[in-house]
C-alpha cells in the first residue's frame, strides 16, 4: 500500500441470483486523487458504490479503507470512518432548511440516528460548523431558504455539503452533473477540485464523458460488470475496447467501414 492510498479494491465481485454485476474488479484510489469509474449502463458503477459504503457486502473481494479491511461493516461504520457519498437521486430533507440539512448531518456523526437528539444538533457549535462547510459549497448565502425550493444544480451542492460535514477522506459521487446546465456544471466541477486540493480521494460516477475526462486523473472502464480497461483519461479515449463498450461492435464495424 503506497502512503497516499485511502481505498482499495481486491478481486472484488457482486452476484445477484446469476447475474455477475461486478467480476474481480480491483482498483486503488489515492488522496488528492480523482478517479473517474465510467462505463454503459447496468455496468456496475453503482453496485461499486453501494459495496464500497456497505450499503451491499461483497459476494467475493475484499475493500480496504487506509489499510483496513471494510467490506461487510454496516453503512454507519463506514461512514463514520471517513467514507462520505452522494447519490444519483438526490435526498435532502425537503422540509428542513439548508443550515438545518447540514446541521442534521452533523449531529448523524455524533448520534448515528436521523431523528434522535435533535435538540443537541441545535448548538451553537454546530451551527458554526454548519455555516463553514456552507461557505465552502458556496451556498452560506441560501442557508435559511428550505431545501426543497433550490434548483438541481444548488441541490447537488447541498447533497455535496451534507456529505462533507462526516468529513470524509474518501468522496464517492454518483453522477453529480446530471441535468445541470453548464454553468452549473463550470461551478461544479471548480467544487470538486477544491475538494480534491484538500486532500480528498474522490471516486467519480459520471456518464458526462467530456467532464468526466476533464476532472479524472486516472480512470476504470467497467462493461458486464468487468474491468475493461484503466489508466489515464487520454489512453481510455482512445481505447478500442472502450470504444466497443460504449458503441457496440456492430457500431464500430460500422464507424470503420
Ligand atoms: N439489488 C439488485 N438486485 C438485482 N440486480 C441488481 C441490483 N442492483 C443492480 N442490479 C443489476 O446489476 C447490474 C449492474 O447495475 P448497476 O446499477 O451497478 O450499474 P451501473 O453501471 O451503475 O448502471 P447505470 O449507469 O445505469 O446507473 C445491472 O444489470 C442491474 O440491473
Amino acid at each position: 500500500m503506497s502512503g497516499s492510498e485511502l481505498l482499495r479494491l481486491e478481486n472484488v465481485s457482486k452476484q445477484f441470483g446469476g447475474l455477475h454485476a461486478v467480476e474481480d474488479v480491483s482498483f486503488s484510489l489515492n488522496r488528492n486523487e480523482i478517479l473517474g469509474l465510467i462505463g454503459p449502463n447496468g455496468a456496475g458503477k453503482t453496485t461499486c458504490f453501494n459495496m464500497i459504503s456497505g450499503a451491499l457486502k461483497p459476494t467475493a473481494g475484499k475493500i480496504f479503507f487506509k489499510g483496513t479491511r471494510i467490506d461487510g461493516l454496516p453503512i454507519y461504520k463506514i461512514a463514520s470512518m471517513g467514507i462520505g457519498r452522494t447519490f444519483q437521486i438526490v435526498r435532502p430533507f425537503y422540509s428542513l432548511s439548508v443550515l438545518q440539512n447540514i446541521e442534521a448531518a452533523l449531529g448523524m456523526k455524533k448520534y448515528q440516528s436521523k431523528f434522535q437528539y435533535w435538540q443537541k444538533w441545535d448548538t451553537h457549535h454546530t451551527r458554526q460548523k454548519a455555516l463553514e462547510i456552507l461557505e465552502k459549497v458556496g451556498l452560506a448565502d441560501m442557508a435559511d431558504y428550505r431545501a426543497g425550493l433550490l434548483p438541481l444544480g444548488n441541490l447537488r451542492r447541498l447533497e455535496i455539503a451534507r456529505a462533507l460535514a462526516l468529513n470524509p477522506e474518501v468522496l464517492l459521487l454518483d453522477e453529480s452533473f446530471s441535468g445541470l446546465r453548464q454553468e452549473e456544471i463550470n461551478k461544479l466541477s471548480d467544487l470538486i477540485l477544491k475538494i480534491k486540493e484538500s486532500g480528498v480521494g474522490i471516486l467519480l460516477i459520471e456518464h458526462n464523458m467530456r467532464v468526466a475526462m476533464g476532472l479524472s486523473d486516472r480512470m476504470v472502464v467497467l462493461d458486464h460488470g468487468r474491468m475493461i480497461a484503466s489508466g489515464s483519461p487520454d489512453s481510455i479515449k482512445n481505447d478500442p475496447k472502450v470504444i466497443e463498450a460504449y458503441l457496440g461492435k456492430g457500431e464500430k464495424k460500422h464507424a470503420a467501414s
